[in-house]
Formats: C-alpha cells, structure tokens, sequence
C-alpha cells in the first residue's frame, strides 16, 4: 500500500462522485487537490484540457467527470453520450500523459458488460457479447476509455488504470424528475407524493430488472484503496455483490421515506438491463470491501436530499 501524496486533480469535482472523492482526501490529508469548474475548464476542448494539464502537472488524476444520466437520458441523447464522454476521457487520457501525469485511475460503469452476460458480472465478461441498447453509446465511450488506459499502461509503462463502479447514489446525486437514476428518482418522487397525499406512485418500467446500488462515499474510500495499490489490475468491478429488484427498492425507499400509498408499474418506460450485479470477489481478494449497507445508505441519502429542499438547492442537471 502506497500513501498518496503531490498534486492529484479530481475531474468532475462538483458531481455525486467527485464531491465524495474530495471529503474522502480531506479526511486522509496527505496530498493537494485540485479542481477545475467546467466554467473554468471544458473537458470537452481540446487545448484547454492540453494548457490545463501542462500548467498544473498533476501527479496523480481520478477521472470522475463525464456526461451521466439515467437510462430514459441515456436512451434520449446517444450522441452526446457517446461524443461527450468519449471526447473528455480522451483528451484527458493523452494530455496526463504528455504532461506526465504518474497515474491515472479512470472511471467506467458496470454498463459496459454484456447484456446477458453471467451473473454476477465478471471483469472478464468485457467485449464478450452485445451491449445493453439503452445505454449502449456510454457503455461504448467508458469501454475506449478503459482500453486506452490500458493500451497507455501496455505501449508506456505508465500507471494509468480504471474502475468500473456498479450504480451509484448517496449526498450530491442528480435529482432531475427525467434524467436521474432510478434511487435518486424513487427518493424524490416519494417524498413529493408523501407530502402531496397522492394516493400511489408509479415507477418506470416493469419493476422486475434487478439492480445492485453502492454508497458514494463508500465508492471513494475503493478509489483511493485502489490508488495505494503497487499493481493494480487493469480494471476492477467496484460494488457491493447484492442485487434486489426494482420493485423492492421502491418498497425500501417508501419505507424510508414513510410514505404509505401504491406502487404502480409503468411498462411504457425502459426497463434497462434485465439484471446488472457485479462479482466483487477480486475487489475483496485484493482487501476491500463496502461498509455501508443500501437501508443505512438510504437514509443518510434522504436525510441530505431533505437538508436539499430545505434550501431549495436539489440538485436537478
Ligand atoms: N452515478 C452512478 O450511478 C455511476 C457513475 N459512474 C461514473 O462515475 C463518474 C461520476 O459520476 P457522477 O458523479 O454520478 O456524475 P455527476 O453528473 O454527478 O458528475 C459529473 C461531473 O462531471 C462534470 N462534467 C460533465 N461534463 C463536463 C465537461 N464537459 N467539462 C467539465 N466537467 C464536466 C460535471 O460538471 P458540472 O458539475 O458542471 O455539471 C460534474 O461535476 C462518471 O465517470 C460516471 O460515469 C459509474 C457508475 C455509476
Ligand atoms: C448507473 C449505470 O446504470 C445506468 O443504467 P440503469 O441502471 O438501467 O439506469 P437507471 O438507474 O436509470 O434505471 C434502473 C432501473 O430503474 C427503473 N426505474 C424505475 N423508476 C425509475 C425512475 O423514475 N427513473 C429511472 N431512471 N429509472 C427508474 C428503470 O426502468 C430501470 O429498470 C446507466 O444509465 C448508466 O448511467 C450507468 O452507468
């Protein structure tokens, strides 16, 4: 285990991800941080990411920045998630190298798996069968960032390697009614009917895909984890190897929520992957494991969603 140290810049540091990785390097304290709004730097151009990058010659690089939405955006707006992100991790990739960045630990999706892939999902299912539709064009830009870490590792020995999180939810998620994830999308559409007295909810799709959620924060304790790691593999599943239905985590979010109304399906929206959980078990050879578990997660993550509207700062891109 190595302990980090020098200059480490979080791309996307204001996102669900990069915000959590910011606390986590605040409580270690062991390195300077640096970030950039996208006011200040659009990853998406080119020579501004290239003088960003030979400016500040970072030592080290978590890549959490990319263009993110759910699976009805995902469905929506394939261009820009297949060129938005893919132009981002690439410009990003090649001007750490050129600038001489030691290691960069980029960031995927367990979406970039095979649709009908074994369950759990192995880290050598990759490229073995057809993606998800839904979410294809972002499972595509993910793997090519993936691949060219790998190729830069391979072709010139530097350390730049990924990590493919499984889906995420915790403090600073997006709470957009039509682009967010399902978690953040049951925790506000409850709460909404709670407080309305709307006699019953309804969730997208059938209700039957299955689905496996990792706390944040928990996600940026692994990433550094796995920055202390000597050798790490090319890339590794992050998640916690339990799955439950969509149906029964509106159940758990109703509970959370305290609202007592109907579940009502809607079949009409896309029900995504039919199944999508990771196998965890080199994560745990390697030595970690998550600590935070989904009904303790949902409710540190409605507490803050509530802190949100009490400002009136929900966070809706
Ligand atoms: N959320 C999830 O369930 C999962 C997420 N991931 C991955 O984790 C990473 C972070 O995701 P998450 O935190 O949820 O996403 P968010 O949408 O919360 O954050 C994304 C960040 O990227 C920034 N960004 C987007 N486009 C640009 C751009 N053109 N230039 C500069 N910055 C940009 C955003 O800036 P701004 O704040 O200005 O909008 C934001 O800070 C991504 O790589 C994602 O693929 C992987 C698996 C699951
Ligand atoms: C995180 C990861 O995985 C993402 O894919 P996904 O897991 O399919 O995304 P999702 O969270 O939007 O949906 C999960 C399931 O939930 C159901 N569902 C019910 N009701 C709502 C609802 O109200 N909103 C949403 N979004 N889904 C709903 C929905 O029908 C589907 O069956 C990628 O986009 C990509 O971002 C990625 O990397």
């Amino acid at each position: 285990m190595t302990t980090l140290s020098g200059k480490i810049y979080v791309a996307g540091h204001r996102g669900m991800v990069g915000s959590a990785v910011c606390r986590r390097l605040a409580a270690a304290g062991t390195c300077e941080v640096l970030t950039a709004s996208r006011e200040a730097l659009d990853l998406t151009h080119q020579s501004s990411v290239e003088d960003f990058f030979a400016e500040e010659k970072p030592d080290t690089v978590i890549f959490a920045a990319a263009r993110v939405g759910g699976v009805l955006a995902n469905d929506t707006y394939p261009v820009e998630f297949l060129a938005d992100n893919l132009l981002m991790s690439t410009f990003a990739i090649n001007a750490a190298y050129a600038s001489g960045v030691k290691r960069f630990l980029f960031l995927g999706s367990t979406c970039i798996y095979p649709r009908d892939c074994a369950q759990p999902i192995q880290e050598n299912a990759l490229l073995s069968g057809p993606l998800e539709k839904t979410n294809e064009a972002y499972a595509l830009a993910k793997i090519a960032g993936l691949k060219l870490c790998q190729y830069y590792r391979r072709q010139h020995g530097v350390m730049f390697h990924s990590a493919m999180p499984t889906n995420l939810y915790g403090p600073g998620d997006n709470y957009h009614p039509q682009h967010s994830h399902v978690l953040p999308a049951l925790l506000r559409r409850f709460h909404e009917a709670k407080i309305a007295g709307s006699p019953s909810v309804t969730i997208w799709g059938t209700g039957t895909p299955r689905r496996e959620f990792l706390f944040v924060d928990d996600l940026a304790d692994a990433l550094l984890f796995l920055l202390g790691q000597d050798n790490p593999p090319d890339w590794v599943n992050l998640g916690t190897g339990i799955d439950l239905s969509i149906l029964e985590l509106a159940q758990l979010v109703a509970k959370t929520v305290g609202y007592e109304g109907a579940v009502k399906t809607d079949p009409e929206k896309p029900d995504g992957t039919p199944i999508k959980c990771s196998d965890v078990s080199l994560l745990h050879r390697m030595g970690w494991k998550h600590k935070v578990e989904l009904t303790q997660g949902l409710r540190t993550t409605y507490d803050h969603f509530l802190s949100e509207v009490e400002s009136g700062e929900i966070r809706s891109v």
